[in-house]
């Protein structure tokens, strides 16, 4: 293999991660393995990005705590990383917008790395040569990022209000998408039930993982609550930091009990923004 027509991927994962598992980092693996196996793609990076605590979904515990949980998480990964920029935000981001957030970023460090130019204004020339209005444009040599993610979030683009079909269309259309099978899912029927996922087909990756691993953070968090061990399903570090700072009772299991989740609220809401 010469390398010549490999493309260069970064892999993005959104969540809760409320708290990081070792299966979200497996479909890191599994995702890359996948992509490199087909000879087409090299993944260079994987980022995960928590959610911010405006999302509102029952039970998820503070942004730092998650994110110190996923750094810990991914300290001795020499590919994985985990950004701060969507916990960060004080509303709620559109994942179209988290995706086009790190995309914009990717570019511009690929632009710095780029020992040619490095002309100030010859680079942001660079940069604004990949769009055409507001539209991001594909330089034929520039990394492709990939959102990450499990069947069951593939199968919520289907739940009413919970998603804008232009912003999955954008995702699947520009971006790609990597899904990861989990067992009560079928992700294939699920594209081919859906005349927009069926278009966009080519840039969706179904990763079929066998050894199937229905760790899930509800279980886990369920298990803390009773006093179970969660050892094993977590990450050393991980399980240390829930016990030293005594997260997931009862308590935190009714935050946002009684809140609608943020993208429902707004698409409901009549705002179509
Ligand atoms: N066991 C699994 N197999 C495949 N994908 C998974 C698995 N667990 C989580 N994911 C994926 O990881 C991403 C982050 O998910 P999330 O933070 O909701 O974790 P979760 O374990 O599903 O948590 P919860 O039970 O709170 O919904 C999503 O894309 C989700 O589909
Ligand atoms: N319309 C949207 O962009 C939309 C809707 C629902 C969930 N999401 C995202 O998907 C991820 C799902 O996380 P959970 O599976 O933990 O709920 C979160 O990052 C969330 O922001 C995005
Ligand atoms: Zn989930």
């Amino acid at each position: 293999m010469d390398g010549q027509n490999i493309t260069k991927v970064v892999l993005l994962s959104c969540g809760s991660f409320n708290p990081i598992t070792n299966m979200h980092l497996r479909m890191f693996e599994l995702a890359r393995d996948y992509l490199e196996d087909t000879g087409q793609y090299r993944v260079v990076k994987g980022i995960l990005s928590p959610v911010g605590d405006a999302y509102k979904k029952k039970g998820l515990i503070e942004a730092h705590h998650r994110m110190e949980m996923a750094r810990l998480s991914t300290d001795n990964s020499d590919w994985i990383t985990v950004d701060a920029w969507e916990s960060l935000q004080p509303d709620w981001v559109e994942t179209s917008k988290v995706v086009r957030h790190h995309y914009d970023e990717m570019l511009e460090a690929e632009q710095n790395t780029d020992d040619v130019d490095t002309v100030k204004y010859a680079k942001k020339r660079r940069i604004e040569e990949n769009y055409e209005g507001s539209s991001r444009h594909k330089r034929r040599d520039s990394p492709q990022l990939m959102l990450l993610c499990g069947a069951d979030v593939l199968e919520s683009f289907g739940v009413p209000n919970l998603w804008k079909q232009e912003d999955v269309a954008e995702i699947v259309g520009h971006y790609g998408l990597v899904c990861i099978s989990r067992s009560a899912s079928d992700p294939d029927k699920f594209i081919h039930q859906s005349d927009m996922l069926w278009k966009y087909r080519k840039n969706i990756h179904v990763v079929r993982e066998w050894v199937t691993n229905e760790i899930s953070a509800t279980h886990v968090r369920r298990s803390l609550r009773r006093g179970r061990s969660v050892r094993y399903l977590l990450p050393e570090g991980v399980v240390d930091y829930i016990h030293v700072h005594g997260l997931y009772s009862t308590e935190s299991e009714q935050k946002n009990a009684d809140v609608v989740l943020a993208p429902l609220q707004k698409y409901t809401g009549g705002s179509s923004s």
